[in-house]
């Protein structure tokens, strides 16, 4: 069997996905997500010049071959556009052999460790009680789990909180970078009263998360951790820019807020320190950006020597196939912790039609052979690409800071 033909498909049926796609000579297909927000024509020019020309004639079945032929053979390791650029090509290779096989994905991977995968969705809200209106929702909605982001006193805008209510929030809203003002003191100063609140009205009982967006320092993380410690978050998100992984050890020393990382990160290296050293709690680096699951289970495999879960990163600029492929990963992983779940709109989930479903504040897998999700290409073609970038972050005197 061989690869007769591969190609990139772009489409914003809302947002900006890229998928590719890899045919073979026996018909059988697969798709993979290549998106990477913001970045998105970097990973197609990645693949159009440089890696499917490569594919051309291979045995899609070499899944573990071609996987080091593009990262050993490019020479440039890592990067996220190298490493999306790899994932695709590794997501579409698993979808044809699970199809060939006849089986769901996660059967290959060797089968249920457990019926269904906790999700946790997004919670914002311009102030508090707008907040907690939103996690109701949530709470009614049949979510166990949820992650709070509310905007804070006297900060205009602020990551994770959609512009107006009842929209949804979108990063990458503006076809150049939006600037966003940011003050520490004001946020370290505001949170606790938020998570004080959310226990308050909703009990112990319910998953509670909060996303920092690597925006404090390691003693600011360690001071917002102890101080939610009474309201014992399910974890405390990017609290800091994790290059310093060195930074964590203070922060662990501080506190018992369980901590999550690697949304950014793409490989196994990125995480050595950081597992080795038991300082942090969950893995976030979704299939799509970490050189897909022949890669991402070498790093949970990792992780659960140090009793380190999944907590796949999971927002809307995701594409469906990425979320698809994680809903397998997930039944499939021992060592699953949660994984994130923004809805996608109705015209993404028309232009990739999927098996996996929503219930009850989990996701429940399909079962088609491959990962499940397909494209409609004809449907795909009616959104054109549109720029559009994340914002960039500024302290109030005008210093640039982490977004
Ligand atoms: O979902 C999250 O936890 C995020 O932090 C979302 C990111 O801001 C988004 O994916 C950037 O593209
Ligand atoms: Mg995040």
């Amino acid at each position: 069997m061989k690869i007769e033909n591969a190609y990139t498909i772009v489409t914003s049926p809302g947002r900006n996905f890229v998928t590719l796609k890899i045919v073979t000579d026996e018909g059988v297909y697969g798709i993979g997500d290549a998106t990477l927000n913001g970045r998105e024509m970097a990973v197609v020019a990645y693949l159009d010049e440089h890696v499917v020309p490569a594919l051309i004639g291979r045995d899609p079945q070499r899944i573990e071959d071609i996987w080091h032929y593009l990262y050993r053979g490019a020479y440039w390791r890592r990067g996220p556009v190298t490493m999306s650029a790899i994932a695709a090509v590794d997501l579409a290779l698993w979808d044809i052999k699970a199809k060939l096989a006849g089986m769901p994905l996660y059967q290959l991977l060797g089968g249920k460790s457990r019926e269904r995968v906790m999700t946790y969705a997004h919670c914002t809200g311009k102030d508090i009680d707008t907040c907690l209106e939103e996690v109701e929702a949530h709470v009614k909605l049949g979510y166990r789990a949820v992650r709070v982001q509310a905007g804070i006193p006297g900060i205009a805008t602020i990551y994770g909180v959609a512009k107006r209510e009842g929209e949804r929030y979108e990063p990458a809203d503006s076809e150049l970078p939006a600037e966003h003002v940011w003050s520490t003191e004001k946020y370290l100063n505001h949170v606790p009263k938020l998570f004080a609140a959310v226990r308050e009205r909703f009990g112990d009982d319910l998953h509670v998360l909060h996303d920092v967006h690597h925006r404090l320092t390691p003693i600011e993380a360690a001071r917002l951790g102890k101080a939610v410690e009474p309201y014992h978050l399910f974890w405390l998100e990017d609290c800091v820019p994790a290059e310093n992984q060195e930074g964590f050890r203070l922060i662990r020393q501080h506190t018992t807020t369980p901590l999550a990382v690697g949304e950014v990160f793409n490989s196994i290296h990125d995480y050595r320190e950081l597992l080795e050293n038991q300082w942090i709690d969950y893995i976030r680096t979704p299939l799509s950006h970490g050189g897909g699951i022949t890669h991402m289970r070498r790093v949970a495999d990792l992780a659960g020597l140090y009793h380190v879960r999944t907590g796949f990163h999971g927002p809307t600029d995701l594409s469906p196939v990425c979320l698809g492929a994680a809903v397998h990963f997930d039944t499939w992983v021992p060592n699953f912790g949660i994984q994130e779940h923004m809805s996608h709109t109705d015209e993404t989930d028309a232009v990739f039609p999927h098996d996996y479903r929503f219930e009850e504040g989990h996701f429940i897998v399909g079962e088609t052979p491959g990962h499940g999700v397909d494209i409609d290409e004809e449907l795909a073609k009616q959104y054109p690409y549109k720029r559009a970038s994340l914002p960039v972050n500024r302290l109030e005197d005008g210093t640039l800071w982490h977004w």
